[in-house]
């Protein structure tokens, strides 16, 4: 194995096959890598890394990189309950946040026409859309990720009259904006089965779904209803999410499960879907996000909860893009 050789397999293995083969010509080393995904930090951290080991190779005395960054198709990840109130808001939120301090473009559509709250959750109620080109532009939530919602498009009180067609084209709307560089959407799914869930399948062809449950058997079996949804439209299940798992005590910090333990875990297992991980029932995680300072854009206490859960789903982006 010539030199080049051998730093041709140690550029593989560092950059997880997004660089050319290297070539090397009068002393000038050059390579191509495709930054697409990757945040600013990781693409110098990459770059400098790429520079550092190409200048051994002996005979290289200077280094040229070209980035690329490959326009990819934007992809749909949607958020969804068999229920309300079991947290799909919250998780849509953090995990927005969360991938996007993985690296991930992400742009956030708050699907849910009842009762829209990413606009609170992420801090951009005082925002409001313009539309160029007969398209909404998002406005910009929490660190800068974009996102539109329902409220920015109907009045309060008045969503619940609206019916299948309206629904949907609102719908569209929210999903054919202009979102620049995003690559996935995270979509905060109205509860249930109705008219919008029905649309978005038909419609937008998910990449993939997340569903939330509570771990009480009643939302269980809500749940298993959206999974059904889905899988009939034959959008892949990323997996379960169980929220509200397990008490935290804010002045012991004894843990105990008023919802009883475990069931959301073997639901899934049951559903042959993975299991994401659990959400614990926090008042820290109730009052930041009605703060509109989701919890896993810090580094609290569940900060941890969502970036493991955001790993797994962008684990499973990966491996099916
Ligand atoms: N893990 C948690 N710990 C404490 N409070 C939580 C947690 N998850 C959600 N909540 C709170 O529960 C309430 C309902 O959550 P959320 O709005 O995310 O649910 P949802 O499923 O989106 O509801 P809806 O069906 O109304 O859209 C909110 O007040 C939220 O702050």
């Amino acid at each position: 194995m010539t030199d080049l050789d051998d730093f041709a397999a140690r550029l593989t293995a560092l950059t997880d096959g997004r660089a050319s083969p290297p070539r090397v010509r009068d002393g000038v080393m050059t390579i191509a890598l495709d930054v697409g995904g990757l945040s600013m930090e990781q693409r110098d951290g990459l770059a400098a890394a790429i520079r550092e080991g190409a200048l051994t190779v002996p005979g290289v005395t200077d280094v040229r990189l070209a980035m690329t960054a490959e326009r990819r198709a934007l992809r749909i990840l949607a958020i969804a309950s068999g229920k309300g109130g079991v947290g799909k808001s919250t998780l849509s939120a953090n995990l927005a946040v969360a991938l996007h301090r993985l690296g991930i473009r992400v742009g956030l559509v708050d699907a849910d026409i009842y009762g829209p709250s990413q606009a609170k959750l992420m801090d951009s109620e005082d925002q409001k859309p313009v539309a160029r080109d007969k398209k909404l532009v998002p406005v910009t939530g929490t660190l800068g990720i974009p996102m539109l919602s329902m409220a920015h498009l109907v009045e309060p009180g008045k969503a619940l009259a609206w019916r299948g067609p309206m629904a949907g084209n609102a719908l569209s709307q929210l999903i054919d904006a202009h979102w620049g560089d995003a690559e996935l959407l995270v979509v905060d799914m109205p509860p249930g089965t109705g008219d919008i869930q029905l649309s978005m399948v038909q419609k937008h062809k998910p990449a993939g779904a997340v569903i939330v449950s509570t771990p009480q058997d009643l939302a269980l079996i809500d749940a298993t209803r959206a999974v059904s949804l889905f899988n009939q439209a034959g959008v892949p299940m990323v997996g379960l999410v169980e929220n509200m798992a397990g008490y935290a005590c804010p002045h012991c910090g004894e843990v105990s499960d008023p919802f009883g333990q475990g069931g959301a875990e073997s639901t899934a297992g049951d559903l042959s879907m993975p299991f994401l991980g659990r959400i614990p029932l926090a008042i820290d995680i109730r009052s930041r996000s009605d703060a509109g300072d989701p919890p896993a854009a810090g580094e609290g206490p569940h900060a941890g909860a969502f970036h493991a859960i955001a790993r797994k789903v962008a684990d499973w982006l990966k491996a099916t893009a």
